[in-house]
């Protein structure tokens, strides 16, 4: 295939250089005329050359590091050499067939092999890997000890709940840019060496369920970016000293054996659990604070993260790429070991001297050309204007008035991780932000335009649509204001913060907060469901089930069923809290929360039913469905999610950042609006069993801001996200497609450098649409498209200025506004 392609290239160059040069052999004999004739076959001989030797070097550098082959299969022979999908298909691991392998053009970058019953051991390869961030092996069943050399490129670790032995190798030092790890629920034994001096950027570390004993050592005081550690269940012991000065928001060393007073500042951590330990009493030995019960959710790092699991039953929705097919019975694998190392350094050797000779080639022929032909360039330059590039202008949005003020945030220190208390939805007062006063006609508007027509197969066609003459929808249905709340009761928050100055209020058994919210029972939701019935099963995700509910009066409903794995450490009145926080959020492009059920330790949030699906299916699973999508409909579909979004970061107060914002989340109702599911859950997803898993989840989807793999999550990045999701609505591409060649598998890495220029978008656009949209149109939303995925945060705008731009987009198409200017 590969070697297909690249004489198909070859083919492709000769034919346009030749038909260039025959074209601009007419040419030089004008040129021939001022002298310079030979000069211009002369270089055009010497730009097919330099092409043929671009395409050879393009084709070499598109293989796979060798050493990430050896290492990959290395790691494959130590596990057992279990049959996993796609694995052993083909040689190279970044062909996108090997199923939980993620790659960039050349190098693997992520293993997500969680819940995939391996056994085996890790081995000794690991350290080949050359660019390795991620190694996911969880829930599994691998045994030995944990290599002591480790690729000095990894940020995350996860290896917990496997059969692991041994001691936490010292090797560890040299993982500067470690953010995540966890190793909990292992037999991991021994000290905990004193090598964390150079894991400054670590936020979360999980050692909990395990046999390690001894004291902390010193270097874990050096952990300055640490918000999550858990120690619990081991026989640790000493003091908590070299904690004090950590930035903890989630500190749990139960059932160890610490001793000492406790260091007073510890008491400061929102979630400290310390019991089981034989502290001495010098410092209150169980504090209210440090407690059993504190009032915030918990931050947990890395109990068992179970899900999703590498092999997962079919879910009737999304088809993530890593987590779908059923394991084989037999061993297939990739070959092992011995041959392909000593074939991938040969091959290593030849193409490192085949790109040398390349470059250099390149470069003396490069050099050539451009002395030869510096005049005739000035001489082009000006008669110019023959190509007619969409130039993008660079963003000179005003930047002031950010809400975040650009500061980034890491977790545990996030927004949605410890937000202050949010005012009740029917206190709130809508407001806007100051640098992009929208009038009340624009605020009509776009309350208009974003509520899709009518489901039907006729065009809609914006450039009819009289913006002055559409009337406001209905606002938002509004709840019975709750009761007053009892004096000692917080109110509607989005966490709950315990007051930090009041330790004794922490200690109180808190009264469970009052709720508006309507409270369903167990035995009336399985009424509704069919007792959950398969039949009744949407779909699932990170954070539970979703069934679909039928109301005696024929009502439908959306059932989540959360996890226990996820809500197993929240209290009952935790949970209110977080139920009357997503009740406030009230909006016409987000999914409305009808109630919730908490009962017999089960968890269930109840919603607004959108019967048609979500925007991800719309887009990419049925091609009927798709043929409604019209380009004027999928501009109001992106008019009502940037509406969703900005009424959550611009509105709410305080902000509500998504965190998981993509095309399966943007639900549809029958007439095509869209809503927005899933918001308020962030504090649900930033919690220790699915955090890991959300920011690997999105980034593996190719919906993940870059800032994301340095732990950073903020408004700007739900923007990234949003730009992503824009990115599927014009092209009808996925956001992540493993089946597409591997430049193009990453939608936002294929389409950003297309989104310059008009011919290329043109080529991007949906096929189903049929050539039937506005350039201009399409020319505007790839801007407002490309200020959104920028790399860095800073410079993507604000959810108001992309809901403005996109106001006016549509105004420019209308006839009327046209007329008017
Ligand atoms: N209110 C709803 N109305 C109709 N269908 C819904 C509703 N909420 C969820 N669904 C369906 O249930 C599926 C599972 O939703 P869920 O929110 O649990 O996971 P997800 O959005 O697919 O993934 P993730 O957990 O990563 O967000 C969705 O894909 C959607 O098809």
């Amino acid at each position: 295939m590969a070697i297909c392609k690249y004489w198909k290239c070859m083919y492709w160059l000769c034919r346009v250089l030749l038909k260039r040069k025959s074209r601009l052999k007419k040419r030089g004999n004008t040129l021939d005329q001022m002298g310079g004739k030979r000069s211009v076959l002369c270089f055009l001989n010497l730009e097919i050359l330099l092409g043929f030797l671009l395409i050879f070097a393009v084709q070499l550098s598109d293989e796979t590091d060798p050493g990430d082959v050896t290492a990959i299969n290395a790691l494959h022979a130590a596990l057992g050499s279990p049959s996993l999908p796609g694995w052993g298909i083909s040689a190279d691991p970044c062909d996108g067939q090997w199923q939980g392998v993620i790659c960039n053009e050349t190098n693997i970058l992520s293993i997500q092999l969680n819940v995939a019953n391996l056994a085996g051991e890790l081995g000794d390869s690991l350290a080949s890997f050359s660019s390795l961030k991620t190694i996911d092996l969880s829930n599994n069943h691998i045994g030995g000890t944990i290599p002591s050399n480790l690729p000095v490129t990894l940020q995350n670790i996860f290896l917990s709940d496997n059969d692991l032995t041994g001691s936490i190798p010292s090797s560890l030092s040299s993982l500067s840019q470690l953010s995540a790890m966890s190793l909990n629920g292992n037999k991991l034994s021994g000290e905990i060496s004193d090598s964390f001096q150079g894991l400054t950027a670590l936020v979360n570390l999980d050692l909990s369920s395990n046999s390690l004993s001894g004291a902390l050592p010193s270097s874990v005081g050096n952990l300055s970016s640490l918000t999550t550690l858990h120690l619990q269940n081991n026989q640790l012991s000493g003091t908590l000293d070299v904690l004090q000065d950590l930035p903890l928001a989630d500190l749990n060393v139960e059932n160890n054996l610490f001793n000492g007073p406790i260091p007073q500042k510890l008491f400061s951590i929102p979630t400290f659990k310390n019991t089981g330990n034989p502290f001495n009493s010098v410092a209150p030995l169980s504090p209210p604070n440090s407690s059993v019960a504190p009032l915030s959710p918990p931050t947990s790092f890395a109990r068992p993260p179970p899900g999703p699991p590498f092999f997962k039953p079919p879910s009737s929705t999304q088809t993530p790429p890593t987590s779908e097919r059923k394991p084989g019975k037999q061993a297939d694998g990739p070959s092992t070991t011995a041959e392909p190392s000593s074939k991938g350094s040969k091959k290593s050797i030849k193409r490192v001297v085949w790109i040398s000779i390349v470059a250099v080639l390149s470069f003396i022929i490069l050099v050539i050309a451009i002395l030869l032909f510096l005049p005739r360039c000035f001489r082009e330059r000006q008669d110019s204007n023959w190509s007619r590039r969409h130039e993008i202008a660079p963003y000179v949005g005003s930047r002031e008035n950010r809400r975040d003020n650009g500061l980034l945030v890491l977790p545990g220190h996030d927004v949605e991780k410890a937000p202050p208390p949010v005012r009740p939805k029917e206190e709130q007062q809508p407001r806007r932000p100051a640098h992009t006063p929208m009038p009340q006609h624009d605020q009509e508007n776009v309350q208009n335009l974003s509520a899709v027509p009518k489901k039907d197969t006729s065009e809609i066609n914006l450039s009819r649509i009289d913006i002055d003459l559409l009337v406001p929808p209905p606002p938002p249905p509004l709840h019975s204001p709750p009761p007053p709340p009892p004096p000692l009761q917080e109110g509607v928050i989005v966490k709950p913060i315990p007051p930090a100055d009041n330790t004794a209020m922490k200690f109180l058994t808190r009264p469970l907060p009052l709720t508006s919210v309507r409270s369903y029972t167990i035995a009336s939701l399985q009424q509704y469901t069919n007792s959950f019935s398969q039949d009744n099963l949407i779909g699932s995700g990170m954070l539970g089930t979703v069934y679909r509910a039928e109301l005696p009066d024929g009502k439908l409903l959306a059932v989540k069923k959360l996890d226990r794995r996820v809500t197993n450490q929240q209290k009952d009145d935790e949970f209110l809290d977080l139920v009357n926080n997503i009740d406030g959020i009230r909006h016409a492009n987000v999914v409305e929360l009808m109630g919730y059920c908490s009962e017999h330790g089960q968890r269930l949030l109840v919603y607004e039913y959108c019967s048609s699906g979500t925007l991800q299916d719309a887009l990419h699973s049925d091609d009927e469905f798709k043929k409604q999508l019209s380009w004027d409909t999928r501009i109001r579909m992106a008019l009502g999610a940037a509406r969703g979004l900005e009424y959550l970061h611009e509105v709410c107060e305080p902000p509500i950042i998504h965190r998981n914002f993509k095309s399966v989340n943007l639900l549809l109702d029958d007439e095509l609006a869209v809503h927005v599911s899933d918001c308020g859950l962030a504090s649900l997803i930033s919690s220790g069993a699915v955090s890991q898993l959300s920011g690997q989840l999105l980034t593996t989807y190719g919906y993940g801001a870059p800032e994301f793999e340095l732990g950073i999550y903020t408004s700007q990045s739900d923007v990234y996200s949003f730009g992503v999701v824009m990115l599927e609505l014009i092209t009808g591409r996925m956001s992540y497609d493993r089946t597409r060649s591997r430049g193009e598998q990453f939608l936002v890495r294929w389409a950003i450098l297309q989104l310059h220029d008009i011919d290329s978008l043109t080529r991007m656009v949906d096929p189903s649409l049929k050539g039937k949209y506005p350039l201009k149109s399409l020319s505007h939303f790839a801007d407002i498209i490309s200020r959104c995925v920028q790399p860095e945060p800073e410079f993507r705008p604000q959810m108001s200025e992309v809901v403005q731009d996109i106001i006016q987009m549509i105004r420019r198409e209308s006839p009327s506004r046209s007329d008017e200017e």
